[in-house]
C-alpha cells in the first residue's frame, strides 16, 4: 500500500491541477490529452460517466505516452478492472466501498478514494490509504472545512475535487496537506466540442502555474 500511495503522490504532485474530463467522443481524446500536456498538465482523469470513456483511455495510453492517464468515477470492481485493462495509471473514486478496496488490493494501479468526513478519512487511513480525494470539495465546505478536518488527521494528503475553479484552487493549494486539486474547468465541453485545442492548452498552462493563496479561516 505504501508503495502504491507513493506512486500516486509522485504522479499527482508534479502539477497543481488534475483535469477531470467527461468525454463525449473518443475521437477527441488524443488531441485533448496532447493539448493538456502541452500546457503542462500530464496527469489527466477521464471519468467513466460516458460510453466512450474506456476507448478514450485506451487511445491516450497508446498514443500520448507523455500523458499519465487515469480513470475517474470508478464505482465498483468491474470498472476498476476495465479501467486498468484500458491502460489507466491511476483510479479515482468519489467514495470508498469494501468492493473497491478489495479490487485495489489485487491491482498494481493505485486508487485515489474519496472522503468528505472525519470518519471516512479515518476508515481509509485504517485501510492504509493516506492520499485521498476530498469530494465534493466546495459543496462539503471548501478549503476552510478541509483545513479544520485535516488538523487532527496528520499525515493524510488530499486532492480536493468538486466545484474547484481557477479562482478558489489557490485556497486549497495553500494548505500544506493538499497535493493538487481536480477540476473540469481546464477542459470545458464547448472548447472540446469545437476542437479549440489552443484554448485548452492556454487553460492548462494557466492551471499549471497556479500558485497558492491564503485562506481567511
Ligand atoms: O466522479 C468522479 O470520480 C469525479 O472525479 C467527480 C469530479 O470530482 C467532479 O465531477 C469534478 O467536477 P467539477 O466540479 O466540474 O470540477
Amino acid at each position: 500500500m505504501a508503495r502504491t500511495t507513493d506512486t500516486l503522490v509522485s504522479m499527482l504532485q508534479a502539477q497543481p491541477v488534475v483535469p477531470v474530463i467527461v468525454v463525449d467522443d473518443a475521437g477527441s481524446a488524443v488531441p485533448l490529452a496532447r493539448a493538456l500536456v502541452a500546457g503542462g498538465l500530464k496527469a489527466i482523469e477521464i471519468t467513466l460517466r460516458t460510453p466512450p470513456a474506456l476507448d478514450a483511455i485506451r487511445a491516450i495510453a497508446a498514443e500520448v505516452p507523455e500523458a499519465i492517464v487515469g480513470a475517474g468515477t470508478i464505482l465498483n470492481a468491474r470498472q476498476y478492472r476495465e479501467a486498468e485493462a484500458a491502460g489507466s495509471k491511476f483510479i479515482v473514486s468519489p467514495g470508498m466501498t469494501q468492493e473497491l478496496l478489495d479490487a485495489s488490493s489485487k491491482s498494481d494501479v493505485p486508487l485515489l478514494p474519496g472522503a468528505a468526513t472525519a470518519s471516512e478519512v479515518m476508515a481509509l487511513v485504517e485501510e492504509g490509504y493516506t492520499m485521498l480525494k476530498f469530494f465534493p470539495a466546495e459543496q462539503a465546505g471548501g478549503a476552510g472545512y478541509l483545513k479544520a478536518l485535516s488538523s487532527p488527521l496528520a499525515g493524510v494528503r488530499f486532492c480536493p475535487t468538486g466545484g474547484v475553479s481557477a479562482a478558489n484552487a489557490p485556497d486549497y493549494l495553500a494548505l500544506p496537506n493538499v497535493v493538487c486539486v481536480g477540476g473540469s474547468w481546464v477542459a470545458p465541453k464547448n472548447l472540446v466540442a469545437s476542437g479549440d485545442w489552443d484554448a485548452i492548452t492556454g487553460l492548462s498552462s494557466e492551471a499549471a502555474t497556479l500558485g497558492t493563496g491564503t485562506i481567511s479561516v
